[in-house]
């Protein structure tokens, strides 16, 4: 079996984000694995591509069902100002229940968020977890006991650089 580098590997270009804006809207749901994956995001733009942490704006809302209003009404209200958003980062985590209530939100919230980023013009990177169990979601939050745990937060850090310094241009 041929073996490949499972994930997405760091662009090799070298981005400066010193002059992004970003905005980060998560969810209040499963909120310590939402916390370690906004940590992750923040904790990476700013060591590794000099985003200032004073341009990180971060919001919150109660699911992930609200994240397509919330990063569309934001992103709407910032551009009526003098200084708007780069990117965008909605983050969330949805763990599938005994009903089918997971599939629907899921299904919503990606393209929500997709239309959302069309539409607007600004990059919206979807930070939403879709998990079968916990596990799984403490797991791509770097959290947990297993050896292939990894912070999803910080690939969606990058992704919003690269994002943001591609959607200056
Ligand atoms: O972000 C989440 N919202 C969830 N539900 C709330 C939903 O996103 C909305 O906030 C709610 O339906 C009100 O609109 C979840 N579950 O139901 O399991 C979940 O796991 N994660």
């Amino acid at each position: 079996m041929t073996s490949f580098t499972k994930g997405v590997i760091p662009s090799t270009e070298k981005f400066d984000g010193s002059s992004l804006r970003v905005l980060i809207v998560h969810t209040r749901w499963n909120y310590e694995i939402v916390e370690a994956l906004v940590r992750g995001a923040t904790e990476t733009m700013t060591s590794e591509y000099n985003v200032k942490a004073e341009n990180i704006s971060i919001q919150s809302v109660s699911g992930s069902y609200e994240l397509p209003f919330a990063a569309q009404s934001l992103i709407k209200a910032s551009k009526m100002g003098t200084q708007w958003f780069n990117v965008v980062i909605c983050i969330g985590v949805l763990i599938k229940g005994s009903t089918m209530h997971f599939e629907y939100i899921a299904e919503a919230v990606s393209q929500g968020i997709m239309r959302v980023s069309l539409d607007s013009g600004v990059p919206v990177v979807f930070g939403v977890l879709t998990c079968l169990n916990d596990e799984q979601a403490l797991e791509r939050a770097g959290l947990g006991d297993r050896e292939s745990k990894h912070n999803h937060g910080i690939d969606w850090g990058r992704c919003a650089v690269e994002m943001g310094v591609k959607n200056c241009k």
